[in-house]
C-alpha cells in the first residue's frame, strides 16, 4: 500500500474560529488569491476543493465542477500556532499544549553574546523583518563587515541571512548548528533557518540552499510507520521539519516544479517495486516566494502550476494506494504585514475509482496521521481520528 501526502505549504482555506487571537479575522488565502489573480484550477476543483466550506466557486473563484471524484474537507488546528513546524507536527500526531516561543523584540544578550562568540563576528538586525527586505536593508553592511544578518518574525524562528560570496554555505550551516545548540530550554525556538543570498544589491535569495534546523519532535506517526517496517520518504522540507526523525529516505528539492517531478518519479519507482510506505512532500514556494512576499499573482501562478501537474500525480497512484493533498496554515498574500494567517487546513484525497466523498470538518490536523497509520498498518494510539474507512 503506497500513501502519498503532498503539503501545499500555506494554502489555507479560511480563518479558523480562533483567528481573532492571531489578528487574522477575515483571512482566506485561497479565496483572496483567486479573487486578486484568477486561475481556474480545474483539477483541484474536480477533487472537490470547491465544495470545501467557504471556498469561493463564483466568478473569481474555482469553476463549478459537475462531477467531483475525490474526498474533500477542511481541518482545524488545535495547536496554538500558525507556523510550519506546529502544523506538520500536528499532522503526525503532536498537539502542542503551549505555543513555541517567539521573540518579537529580537533575541536577548544571553543568546546573542553566545552566538557572536560562536561566529567570531558581530551580528546585524536582530528583530522581526521580511527576509527580502532584510537583505536589501542590511546586505550592504553585511558585505562590508561579514557579520551575519539575524532576524525573526511572528513565528518561532531564528533566521540567519548571509551572502554566499561572503560566508560559504558550509560556514552558514555551521553557524545555524551553533545557534540550534544555543536555542534550547528557555530560548527554544522551533526552527533555525539558513537564508543564503547572492548577486548584487538588492540581492537575490538562494532559496534552493535554504535549510531548516528544527527542534526534535516528540514521537510521531512517522516513527510508528517506520517501526511497522514501512518506508518514509521525505521530499523537500519534510526531513528538516521532523529533524530527520521517522524518515527513512530524504530527497532535497530546489522549488515546487522540482518537488512535483521528484514526487512523481518516487511514486512511479515505489509502484514498480510494489513498495509499501509513505511518500511525504512539502511544496514551499507558495509560502516562501509568494505568501510572505504578498504576491497574489505569483501565488496564483504556483497554484496553477500544481493544478496542471495533478493529472500525472493522480495517474501515478497505484491500485489500492492513496494521495492526500493538505495545507499547514495560511499566508494570505492580500493580508497586512508579511506573516502567516491562522486558517483551516485544506484536505483533499484521491484513490483510484473514488467517487465524491465529503470528509467534513476534521477536529484536528492529527486526523491525517491517524489515517496514515491505519492505511499503512502502523500502531498509533495518540491523537487523531482516522478517516481511512471513508476512503475505502
Ligand atoms: O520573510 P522570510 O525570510 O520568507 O521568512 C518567513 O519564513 C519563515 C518560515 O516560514 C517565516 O517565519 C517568515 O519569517
Ligand atoms: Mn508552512
Ligand atoms: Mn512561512
Amino acid at each position: 500500500m503506497l500513501l502519498t501526502i503532498i503539503v501545499l505549504d500555506s494554502v489555507g482555506v479560511g480563518e479558523l474560529p480562533d483567528a481573532a487571537a492571531f489578528g487574522d479575522t477575515g483571512a482566506h488565502t485561497l479565496n483572496h488569491t483567486l479573487a486578486a489573480a484568477p486561475a481556474a484550477l480545474p483539477n483541484l476543483a474536480a477533487l472537490g476543493l470547491g465544495r470545501v466550506p467557504t471556498v469561493q466557486t463564483s466568478p473569481g473563484g474555482l469553476p463549478e465542477t459537475p462531477e467531483v471524484r475525490g474526498g474533500y474537507g477542511r481541518m482545524r488546528e488545535v495547536s496554538p500556532g500558525k507556523d510550519t513546524s506546529t502544523g506538520h507536527w500536528e499532522f503526525m500526531g503532536v498537539q502542542l499544549q503551549h505555543p513555541f516561543q517567539v521573540f518579537p523584540e529580537g533575541f536577548p544578550p544571553a543568546v546573542m553574546d553566545r552566538f557572536d562568540a560562536a561566529t567570531g563576528r558581530g551580528h546585524l538586525c536582530n528583530r522581526p523583518y521580511s527576509g527580502t527586505d532584510v537583505i536589501r536593508d542590511f546586505g550592504p553592511e553585511h558585505l562590508e563587515t561579514g557579520a551575519p544578518i539575524v532576524y525573526t518574525s511572528a513565528d518561532s524562528v531564528f533566521q540567519i541571512a548571509a551572502h554566499e560570496d561572503v560566508v560559504p554555505l558550509d560556514t552558514l550551516y555551521a553557524w545555524c548548528a551553533a545557534a540550534r545548540e544555543i536555542l534550547q530550554g528557555e530560548f527554544a525556538v522551533a526552527r533555525v533557518i539558513a537564508r543564503p543570498f547572492r548577486g548584487v544589491f538588492p540581492f537575490e535569495r538562494a532559496n534552493e540552499h535554504r535549510r531548516d534546523f528544527s527542534l526534535v519532535p516528540p514521537p510521531t506517526v512517522l516513527n510508528a510507520i517506520e517501526d511497522a517496517g514501512r518506508s518514509v520518504v521525505g521530499i523537500g522540507k519534510i526531513p528538516d521539519i521532523y529533524a530527520d526523525r521517522g524518515i527513512t529516505e530524504s530527497i532535497h528539492t530546489d522549488n515546487n516544479a522540482d518537488g512535483i517531478a521528484k514526487t512523481l518519479a518516487r511514486m512511479r519507482r515505489a509502484a514498480q517495486a510494489d513498495e509499501s510506505g509513505l511518500i511525504f512532500t512539502n511544496l514551499v514556494d507558495f509560502d516562501a516566494k509568494f505568501g510572505h512576499r504578498r504576491d497574489p499573482a505569483g501565488y496564483s501562478g504556483a497554484l496553477a502550476e500544481f493544478d496542471a501537474a495533478l493529472p500525472e500525480l493522480l495517474a501515478a497512484v497505484p491500485e489500492g494506494g492513496a494521495l492526500l493533498i493538505l495545507s499547514d496554515h495560511g499566508n494570505d498574500p492580500t493580508w497586512r504585514g508579511s506573516d502567516h494567517t491562522r486558517e483551516y487546513g485544506m484536505l483533499l484525497a484521491y484513490r483510484p475509482g473514488i467517487g465524491a466523498v465529503d470528509l467534513g470538518e476534521r477536529a484536528t490536523f492529527a486526523d491525517v496521521g491517524a489515517t496514515a497509520a491505519e492505511a499503512l498498518g502502523a500502531q498509533w494510539t495518540g491523537p487523531g481520528e482516522s478517516f481511512w474507512t471513508l476512503l475505502t
